[in-house]
């Protein structure tokens, strides 16, 4: 399957990438009419028990990835290519290829797109023998399973993602002339041709070129929620919240999200970070606005720099970063990181305040906070005190009343401003998730306002789009707060607006 040269997009290759969608998606998602989302705009998560929503698309497929060892780095970042790219625009290409009866289990069958599993020079996938499918046994079962269970729709979904790369490949080496970058690893956002950088196209690219042309006709014809591959309700609440903005809006989030990383200013400053980037073959960018962020193309492994390991960085999105920004912490300062999490705020505020002051870090997850002690640890911050609290109501939050000069609530929210790092969330969240996200922002806030002394400054921030837990809440607010309280920023970003996920902020100030 692989040639000398790179890789070659095959049948089987094909195969196993349905395979991986079908493990992304819920149990029982595959069995459903339509996979993406139903004419009444529901998507797949309806119906399904809470825990089957709760597994995030990426620990999925780290999960299919860690069961498949033998595939080689190429093919494991084509195969998660496609599935994200299914995820993004799942709900369109679902509805244009019911609406075209394209059936790739009937030869010929559709837009002249063959069966993957007769596909030219290849064995049919049920009689890949079992070192051929290079992972025995598990390796046909799970290309069988496949071929029960989805009917022909995922290897369909498959097919027009890679219809839609190579057209995307084509149009990028038409208009643009071959680029140097050899720190872009991955397919999807590479300069030039792809098969400058090894991946070889799918062997039926008439079949494909006919689909990927019909498709960008058809789409443009198609009503928003489905052009953005939007839930009905999702699309409305976007609509609500953005009016005229909401279409460019929802466009920007079927990109890829960028790669955005954190100088840490305890090791050194952005600029020294970015050469040392570059001497290890990375082109890192300064991002407008946001003093220590670097954006890196495509997907590179950071974890394994030696950088990483002396923590001149962390992963985070440069609008995360903007937040920390805003909060205007000192060194000295008392603060309480509320919805800590996995802290990367909690981190970029310690590095703020040059690990001087006192942090502490709350959340109700355990799980999560455990992840941050040994960023701590690599970061060089000592200055951050972990809880793992039982709700708004602990008790032990009472030791704190009137006691900080920030807190920072980065509530727990629908997340819909990270759709281009999570799409499978947007068929994932039903919109009783959002009122249970409003009701449990506002509790949260109630609980963070009585631990500010007087004159302390609250920020609240979400990754979320929608007014519910945005505006709507400052309004909400607003009508709680005595007077004195003074309202002293507030902020969304946008995607598109500085290239990463959307967030908001709003900063209040109790009186002194
Ligand atoms: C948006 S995430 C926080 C991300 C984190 N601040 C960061 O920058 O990496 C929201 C967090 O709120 C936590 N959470 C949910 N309910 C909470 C509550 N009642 N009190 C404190 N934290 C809560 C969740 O466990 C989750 O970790």
């Amino acid at each position: 399957m692989k040639e000398e040269s790179g890789l070659r997009v095959s049948p089987r290759l094909t195969g196993w990438a349905a395979d991986a969608l079908l493990a992304v998606l819920p149990d029982g998602a595959a069995d459903r009419p339509a996979l993406f989302a139903a004419p009444d705009g529901a998507s797949f998560s309806r119906s399904l028990p809470a825990w089957h929503r709760s597994t995030p698309a990426d620990q999925r497929l780290g999960f299919w990835l860690r069961r498949h060892p033998l595939l080689g780095a190429r093919e494991r970042r084509w195969l998660s290519d496609r599935v994200y790219d299914v995820l993004r625009h799942g709900r369109a290409y679902e509805t244009f290829l019911r609406q075209y009866s394209i059936d790739p289990g009937s030869p010929g069958g559709g837009n002249a797109i063959r069966p993957a599993r007769a596909g030219q020079g290849d064995a049919p996938l049920s009689s890949v023998p079992p070192d051929g499918g290079r992972e025995g046994t598990a390796g046909v079962q799970a290309m069988q399973r496949v071929q029960a269970v989805q009917e022909g729709r995922l290897l369909a979904l498959i097919h027009l993602s890679e219809a839609m790369r190579q057209q995307a490949s084509a149009a990028r080496a038409q208009s643009s002339p071959p680029c140097q970058d050899v720190s872009r690893q991955d397919g999807e956002q590479q300069c030039g041709a792809d098969a400058q950088h090894g991946i070889h196209p799918w062997h039926e690219t008439d079949a494909l070129t006919t689909l990927a042309g019909d498709y960008t006709r058809w789409l443009a014809t198609q009503p928003p929620a489905v052009r953005f591959s939007l839930p009905d309700w999702l699309w409305q609440r976007i609509g609500a919240a953005h009016g005229e903005q909401a279409p460019a809006l929802a466009a920007h989030l079927l990109l890829p999200a960028s790669t955005d990383i954190r100088c840490n200013l305890l090791k050194g400053k952005p600029a020294a970070l970015q050469k040392l980037l570059a001497a290890a073959g990375l082109a890192a960018e300064p991002v407008a606005e946001v003093p220590t962020a670097l954006r890196l193309s495509g997907r590179p492994a950071l974890a394994r720099l030696p950088q990483f390991g002396q923590g001149w960085f962390e992963l985070q999105d440069a609008g995360s970063q903007a937040i920390v920004d805003t909060c205007g912490v000192r060194r000295g300062a008392r603060v309480i990181d509320f919805c800590a999490g996995a802290g990367g705020k909690t981190l970029a505020l310690a590095a703020r305040m040059r690990n001087q002051g006192q942090i502490l870090a709350f959340d109700t997850e355990e799980a999560r906070l455990s992840r941050l002690t040994p960023r701590l640890t690599r970061a060089g911050v000592d200055i951050v005190t972990t809880l793992r609290i039982d709700g708004c109501d602990d008790p032990r939050l009472a030791r704190y009343q009137g006691w900080a000069d920030l807190v920072l609530v980065d509530a727990p929210c629908s997340g819909s401003g990270t759709l281009r790092r999570h799409p499978d969330l947007k068929w994932r969240l039903q919109p009783d998730d959002v009122d249970h996200y409003q009701q449990l922002q506002r509790t949260i806030v109630l609980a963070a306002l009585r631990l500010l002394r007087p004159g302390g400054r609250l920020v609240y921030a979400t990754c979320s789009l929608l007014a519910d837990e945005n505006a709507q809440q400052m309004q909400w607010l607003v009508e709680r707060l005595g007077a004195g309280w003074q309202a002293t920023a507030q902020r969304a970003w946008l995607p598109g607006e500085q290239g990463g996920d959307a967030f908001f902020m709003a900063a209040w100030e109790k009186p002194g």
